[in-house]
């Protein structure tokens, strides 16, 4: 058997355009433009990048962008100021503070301070706090966009026992509790857990989430099981991103998987510009949703 490939550009395309459509709607109506905000701070290569296909896909769904690059040796203030005049700006709807801020800064302290309604990443406390307690919030984007391929794919999730490796802020923990949300059973595993394989192979849907290159191979896959991989790491001597799965021997055993790259990547940035345009549209107080006859 081989898997299907879970096609994350041509899905994150479709609802790019429909995101698209959609902000042109409101434009029309209201004359908002949505607006995007990007605090770079550091000297990460990645991440400059990842900010950079941010502001493309932004453009091309006629959603402005603006990026705010502070140097790696900034103090911790220049972060909380451009974020206090950011959460102030009436004409910012989304404010996204790249991950990870330089070492010497708190962090989990400074994005307490971003405001809930332009939280578009979901990575807020407060956003965070909400989807734990069952009220309504931005989701992360990552693990809002491996929740909609599986969507857009017809996978169910209701029943299934999903396995998530991986604890972290802004993917492990938020995907348990959106899977939890769609009412699958969820265990939640890590690093440090030792029966690993004993564990994922009891998974109809294994995310892998956890940032160790190739760390889940084939044999710890249940044949037919649905396998997302949100790894990008960088491997010296691999020209691409390379995930957390080992792709050619997870292929002959899941009945679905995602590619990386081509993957989970290209629905971070989907779901990161629809969130934006729907904090537009709270703002502007435009209901999004298509006319009832
Ligand atoms: N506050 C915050 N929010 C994030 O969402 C966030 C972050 N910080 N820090 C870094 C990670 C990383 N991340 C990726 C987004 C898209 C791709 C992506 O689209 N990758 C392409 C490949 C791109 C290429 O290398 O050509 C793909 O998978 O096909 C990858 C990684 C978001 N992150």
């Amino acid at each position: 058997m081989t898997a299907i490939l879970l096609d994350g550009n041509a899905t994150s395309k479709a609802i790019r355009a429909e995101i698209a459509r959609d902000t042109a709607r409101l434009t029309a109506a209201t004359g908002v433009v949505p607006k995007l905000a990007a605090i770079l701070a550091g000297d990460d290569p990645a991440s400059a990048t990842y900010v950079q296909m941010k502001a493309r896909a932004s453009a091309k769904a006629g959603i402005e962008s603006v990026t705010y690059p502070i140097t790696n040796d900034a103090p911790e203030s220049e972060v909380r100021h451009r974020l206090a005049q950011l959460n102030a700006d009436p004409t910012v709807h989304g404010i996204l503070i790249q991950h990870p801020l330089p070492k010497h800064m708190d962090e989990p302290s400074i994005l307490s301070d971003l405001s809930a309604e332009k939280d578009v990443d979901g990575i807020a406390p407060i956003s965070l706090g909400r989807l734990v307690a069952g009220l309504d919030s931005f989701h992360s984007c990552t693990p809002e966009g491996m929740i909609e391929l599986l969507k857009r794919y017809n996978l169910p999730i209701a029943g299934k026992h999903a396995v998530v490796v991986g604890r972290s802020v802004i993917l492990g923990k938020p995907l348990a509790l959106l899977l939890l949300a769609e009412n699958a059973t969820v265990t939640i595993c890590h690093s440090r857990t030792p029966n690993l394989a004993e564990i994922t192979r009891q998974a109809d849907i294994l995310c892998a989430a956890v940032g160790r290159p190739e760390l889940i191979k084939g044999d710890m896959i249940k044949p037919g099981a649905v396998v997302l991989d949100a790894g990008y790491n960088k491997v010296e001597g691999r020209a691409k991103d390379v995930g957390d799965v080992e792709f050619e021997s997870a292929l002959q055993v899941a009945s679905a998987i995602t590619p990386v790259p081509g993957g989970v990547g290209p629905m971070t940035i989907a779901m990161l510009l629809r969130n934006t345009l729907t904090a537009a549209a709270r703002a502007a107080g435009f209901s999004l949703e298509p006319e009832t006859v």
